[in-house]
């Protein structure tokens, strides 16, 4: 289902863990922060709406998404954390740069999910124009940092009875 057949920020949270209990991550990169600032709202709200303690959630700022691969690693090998949240927004230019950030960045997160047991959630948008962009980061697409936000409370729960 693409994004424009659903809404981000929708969630029911009678299905989703109270997070009380859980601390939490979120890298958030500083390019286009007019985007990342509100994808960091959406995640940091929905993860206060649905339990968790404004005390328990770490906030770190990375240069680009470039960066967020080390800062999740370094977040994840110097915290005490259940999940992060890795917060992009990469704008395609007019050269091919916006395929390697990406590719980097989503080939990254994949590698540090595998390497280590701290689930890494990618809220990293990818796109074509500025527009997309904020649709997705609290337009009319809804905010990718709610969904991200949900996402790291149920992988944070997972397997748990
Ligand atoms: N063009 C975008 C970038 N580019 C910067 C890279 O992420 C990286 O910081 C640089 O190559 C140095 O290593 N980053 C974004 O997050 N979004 C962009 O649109
Ligand atoms: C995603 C990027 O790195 C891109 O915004 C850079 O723009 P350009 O490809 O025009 O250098």
């Amino acid at each position: 289902m693409a994004t424009e057949n659903k809404n981000l920020s929708v969630y029911d949270k009678s299905k989703i863990p109270n997070a009380e209990k859980l601390r939490f991550g979120i890298v958030v990169s500083e390019w286009n922060d007019t985007i990342t600032e509100p994808l960091f709202q959406g995640a940091f709200n929905a993860l206060v709406d649905c339990g968790a303690l404004q005390e328990n959630i770490v906030r770190w700022n990375v240069p680009g998404s470039f960066e967020l691969v080390h800062g999740c690693k370094k977040m994840i090998t110097s915290q005490d954390l259940d999940a992060i949240v890795a917060i992009g927004s990469v704008i395609r230019g007019e050269t091919s740069h916006f395929d390697f950030v990406c590719g980097a960045a989503a080939q990254g997160i994949k590698d540090l999910n595998l390497a280590y047991d701290v689930p890494v959630i990618f809220c990293v948008l990818t796109d074509d124009t500025l527009q997309q962009a904020i649709d997705r980061s609290g337009g009319k697409h809804g905010n990718k940092g709610t969904e991200a936000a949900i996402a790291a409370i149920k992988m944070a729960t997972l397997g748990n009875i």
